[in-house]
C-alpha cells in the first residue's frame, strides 16, 4: 500500500525580488514498510520538499497524498504523519517523557488515557521507561533522540518523516536508533529518511532518492544502485599469508594481489572459486567496489558537470 504519493511538486520563494526555484518537479512514492533515503548536498530543496509534505508550506504546483488523502486540502491527513524534522526539538525539555508522550498524543486526537497508555508502551519498547518521569532535559542526547522518536509514533502514524536521527550519537546510541527505525518500517510505517550520514542511509533504507538544484536525480532501491555502480570489482580483505599454490591460483583467476586485500573483477560465479581458494583463510570482509557514498558523489557531481 502507498503510505506517500508526492507528484510534480514546485517550490519557488521569492527573497528580494529575486526567484530561487528550490523544488522542481519532484515526484516520489513509499509503500507501508518501506525506508526511502532522500538524499541531497546542501540547499538540493529536500528541507523544503518535506515542509510541504508535512503541511508546513503549500506547493505552487504538484500534490501530495498521505494514504490516499491531501493534506493541503484535508488537514486533518496530518494525523497520519509523525515527524522528528529539527534533532530533538519536538520535545518539551523541561516536562518529563511520559508528560511530553501525552501532550503531543492528545495534540494529535487522540483522548488522554490512549495517549498515555500508547506513551507507556514506546517508553517500555525504547528502553526509557525508569527515565519516564525524569525531565528531558536531563537525558542524555541519545534518550532524547529516541524519545523524539517515540513522541513523533505517539498517534501510530502511516508516514514517519525522519530527519538526520543518528546524528551526535554515539556508536551504540546510533545502532539503537537504526534497530528502531528498521522495527518500525517493519511494522508497517512508511519512513522518509533524510541525511547527509551515508552509511546509515546504506545501511537501513530500502529506496534511495538522489536530490540536487530541485530535481530528482536518480531513484532506485539502495542495494540495486550500489550494484549497478559498482559493477563487477569485489574487494576482498583477508586475514593471514597466501601461500605459493593460492598465489599462483589466484594470478590464473586474474585477481590483483595488494598487501592485505585481493581484488577481483568478474562474475559472482568466478568470485565462489576466488573464495575457494582462499579457504580457509578468514575473511574480514568481501564487498563491491562501491558504496553509498561513491555512488552519491559520482551522480552529484556528473550532474554538476553536465
Ligand atoms: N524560506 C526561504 N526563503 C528563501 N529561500 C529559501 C528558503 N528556504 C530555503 N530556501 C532556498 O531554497 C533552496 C533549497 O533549500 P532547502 O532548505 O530545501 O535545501 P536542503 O536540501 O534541505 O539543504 P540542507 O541539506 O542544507 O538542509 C536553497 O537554495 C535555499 O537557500
Amino acid at each position: 500500500m502507498i503510505a506517500l504519493e508526492v507528484h510534480n511538486l514546485h517550490k519557488t520563494y521569492k527573497q528580494r525580488k529575486k526567484l530561487i526555484e528550490a523544488v522542481r518537479g519532484v515526484s516520489l512514492n513509499i509503500n507501508s514498510g518501506e525506508i526511502l533515503a532522500f538524499l541531497g548536498p546542501n540547499g538540493a530543496g529536500k528541507t523544503t520538499c518535506i515542509k510541504m509534505i508535512a503541511g508546513l508550506i503549500k506547493p505552487d504546483a504538484g500534490s501530495v497524498k498521505i494514504a490516499g488523502s491531501d493534506p493541503h486540502r484535508n488537514p486533518r491527513s496530518l494525523r497520519l504523519v509523525g515527524a522528528v524534522l529539527e534533532g530533538n526539538r519536538n520535545l518539551y525539555w523541561r516536562l518529563t517523557p511520559e508528560e511530553n508522550l501525552e501532550y503531543f498524543g492528545t495534540l494529535r486526537g487522540l483522548n488522554r488515557r490512549v495517549a498515555h497508555k500508547n506513551g507507556l508502551q514506546l517508553l517500555e519498547r525504547f528502553d526509557l521507561i525508569s527515565k519516564r518521569r525524569a525531565p528531558v532535559q536531563t537525558l542524555s542526547r541519545g534518550m532524547q533522540q529516541k524519545l523524539a522518536i517515540a513522541v513523533a509514533l505517539v498517534h501510530t502514524p502511516r508516514l514517519l518523516l525522519l530527519d538526520e536521527p543518528t546524528l551526535g550519537l554515539d556508536v551504540e546510541a546510533s545502532q539503537n536508533v537504526k534497530t528502531l527505525v528498521r522495527e518500525i518500517a517493519r511494522e508497517g510505517c512508511a519512513i522518509l529518511l533524510t541525511t547527509h550520514q551515508l552509511d546509515v542511509a546504506e545501511e537501513i533504507s530500502d529506496r534511495v532518492a538522489i536530490i540536487q538544484q530541485g530535481k530528482i536525480l536518480a531513484e532506485e532501491s539502495t542495494r540495486e544502485i550500489i550494484r549497478r555502480f559498482s559493477g563487477s570489482t569485489y574487494i576482498i580483505e583477508i586475514a593471514g599469508e597466501l601461500d605459493s599454490v593460492q598465489t599462483s591460483k589466484l594470478e590464473s583467476l586474474g585477481v590483483i594481489i595488494q598487501a592485505d586485500r585481493i581484488i577481483y573483477e568478474g562474475t559472482s560465479e568466478g568470485l565462489y572459486q576466488v573464495l575457494a581458494v582462499l579457504n580457509p583463510l578468514p575473511l574480514i570482509q568481501v564487498k563491491q567496489q562501491a558504496d553509498l557514498t561513491q555512488v552519491f558523489l559520482k551522480i552529484v557531481r556528473d550532474n554538476r558537470n553536465a
